[in-house]
């Protein structure tokens, strides 16, 4: 609780606004007891008649609605306090998320990081909505009442002395529970949520390898699991309620038998104080009570706190950038002494020495599992390096701010994601361009007719992931992007899976028409690809066993050979 509790005072006008409201509170609800005292004392003992206690009813109103007005602006500050820290730690896990570096962002799954952006963040609510104002209220309002009702009559006050601290030893022993079960309960929503999401992408493979009945017999598996541990938390809430009813109804019983023995029986006080006490009573438990309840409420939101943490605490490794603004068109990149791994003892790419010329073709070529699209992220500066230097032009790149190197980079991926909304929306994506540029980016990528026999053309709506489109679609409506992008550095990762006849060639024509001003990656697969590339990277292993021209590689290297030979069998086929 330590730390929400830091933030809780860190916002200081509220805090002490909140004292001041605890403060005033405690000062109408004995005014009001006072008020209702005279009023039936005057009117049942005294004989008053109406109208000699109208002023006093009148003022009692005005108390009434002061009373009121107290809560409202109490739950108001609560209210706005939580929305303050529920939005910093939104914002702190967003900047979190998109500041991982490709590894971090693959680890775990999407479903629970949206769980913990999503669930466990507005589980801190309670902590701030209720549990902060309430405990201002029940350290002033308790305290001031035990004073007045311990000036009033000893035995009364000690009465309340020796009972009340059942109520906070009940709520620590509670509260134990509480917050343990409230991170399972995160847990499993979060184990919830990932599973369905899991599900939802892998649905059709789901459906081929004759799986979904037993995913969705997980689902529900998991889905029961989140309603248990939501039950366990109600039958704790549950428990805690009467416990503390219970408490402070026989406590309340305790006073009053005394007070009723001596007004009655033994006749040693008036009326008034006795009455006036009994008004008191119930209103110091009702606040010790409530608190008991907030306090429940505080420690579900720790067990969210905790969760948050943990995510926050990932302490991942990212690529560097600093802040200078690059040049329009960035010379040469240069790699040297290289290395980067994944994890600490996963594939590794070892002392890699490449310098790529600002424009023509670039084709890393190597075995499936060689490292050719880790280097190519290393390339664009996705993954952060372990050893080593990337240079572009004379200057290191990590110089240079992260937005201007990605300004000038165009990635088109094996499989290119493209976001819910309409056709054109997606080939802008990132500019601002106007219809007729982008109407030209996707003539260039070959997508302009096919666009056209749509129905609604450039405004037809596509699904997250690109929905409803193939991967050869897709892939040029990422070309188109890089078009209209004009970005001097292209990567490419060329589709391993076979695409027609016609896509491969507008892919490899718009891909050669790029490379006339750009500097053109392209993870190779294809043997046109290979073979037009002005100089070949050869990986195997994580390790560059070779570069130069295709000509002089064939000529000289063996092993490029054997998997050139390869590649032309495949083509033959
Ligand atoms: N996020 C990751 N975390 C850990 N290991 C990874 C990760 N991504 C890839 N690898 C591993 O790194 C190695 C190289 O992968 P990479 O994707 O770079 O190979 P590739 O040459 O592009 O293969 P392909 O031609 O089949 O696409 C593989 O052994 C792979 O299992």
């Amino acid at each position: 609780m330590k730390s929400l509790q830091k933030l809780a005072t860190a916002q200081k006008g509220k805090y002490y606004g909140l004292l001041l409201l605890a403060f005033l509170l405690g000062s109408v609800i004995l005014i009001q007891a006072y008020l209702i005292v005279s009023i039936v004392d005057g009117l049942f003992i005294g004989k008053q008649t109406f109208n000699q206690v109208f002023p006093l009813l009148l003022v009692l109103l005005g108390v009434l609605l002061l009373r009121s007005f107290i809560s409202y602006w109490t739950g108001q500050i609560g209210v706005k306090m939580a929305v303050n820290v529920k939005t910093s730690y939104r914002k702190k896990l967003i900047n979190a998320f998109s500041g991982q570096s490709l590894t971090g962002s693959y680890q775990g799954q999407s479903g629970q990081k949206v769980s913990v952006l999503l669930d466990a963040v507005d589980e801190l609510d309670s902590f701030f909505s209720k549990y902060v104002p309430q405990r201002m209220v029940t350290t002033i309002v308790p305290i001031m009442i035990l004073v007045v009702v311990f000036s009033q009559h000893l035995y009364s006050g000690l009465i309340i002395v020796l009972t009340a601290p059942f109520i906070p030893i009940f709520m620590i022993i509670i509260g134990q529970s509480t917050q343990r079960k409230s991170e399972e309960q995160l847990d499993r929503l979060a184990a919830f949520s990932g599973r369905f999401l899991d599900t939802l992408q892998g649905l059709v493979s789901l459906k081929l390898y004759g799986r979904s009945k037993q995913y969705k017999d997980v689902i529900k598996q998991s889905s029961l699991n989140f309603r248990d541990a939501t039950m366990n938390i109600l039958k704790v809430a549950f428990t805690s309620s009467l416990m503390l009813e219970f408490i402070s109804m026989l406590s309340i019983g305790l006073v009053a038998l005394e007070l009723g023995l001596r007004l009655v029986v033994f006749n040693q006080m008036s009326f008034f104080t006795a009455f006036f006490i009994l008004l008191l009573i119930p209103e110091f438990y009702a606040s010790l009570k409530e608190l008991g309840s907030a306090f429940h409420a505080g420690r579900s939101s720790m067990g969210a706190a905790a969760k948050i943490e943990k995510e926050l605490a990932v302490n991942e490794h990212i690529p560097e950038w600093g802040e200078r603004a690059l040049p329009t068109k960035p010379e040469s990149i240069a790699l040297k002494d290289v290395q980067f791994q994944y994890g600490e003892k996963g594939f590794m790419l070892k002392d890699l020495n490449i310098h790529i010329p600002s424009y023509g073709q670039v084709a890393i070529v190597g075995k499936s599992g060689s490292g050719k699209t880790t280097l190519l992220h290393v390339i664009a500066g996705l993954l952060p390096l372990s050893v080593g230097k990337v240079f572009v032009g004379s200057e290191d790149r990590s110089v240079y701010k992260e937005e201007e190197w990605f300004r000038h980079i165009s990635y088109i991926t094996q499989h290119p994601f493209l976001f819910s909304g309409t056709i054109a929306e997606n080939i802008a994506f990132g500019v601002d361009a106007t219809m007729d540029e982008v109407e030209s980016a996707a003539k260039k990528a070959g997508i302009e007719d096919l666009i056209q026999s749509l129905r609604y053309g450039y405004d037809t709506q596509i699904g997250e992931g690109g929905r409803g489109l193939s991967g050869g679609e897709k892939q040029r409506i990422a070309l188109a992007r890089a078009f209209l992008k004009k970005p001097s550095i292209i990567l490419f990762d060329e589709p391993t899976t076979g695409l027609d006849i016609f896509t491969e060639q507008i892919l490899q024509r718009s891909i050669q028409q790029l490379a006339q001003n750009s500097m053109v990656i392209t993870v190779a697969h294809r043997l046109q690809t290979i073979q037009q590339a002005n100089h070949i990277l050869f990986m195997e292993n994580g390790a560059l066993l070779a570069q130069g021209t295709h000509k002089e590689l064939k000529a000289s290297h063996s092993p490029y050979r054997e998997l050139f030979s390869l590649h032309e069998e495949g083509q033959n086929e």
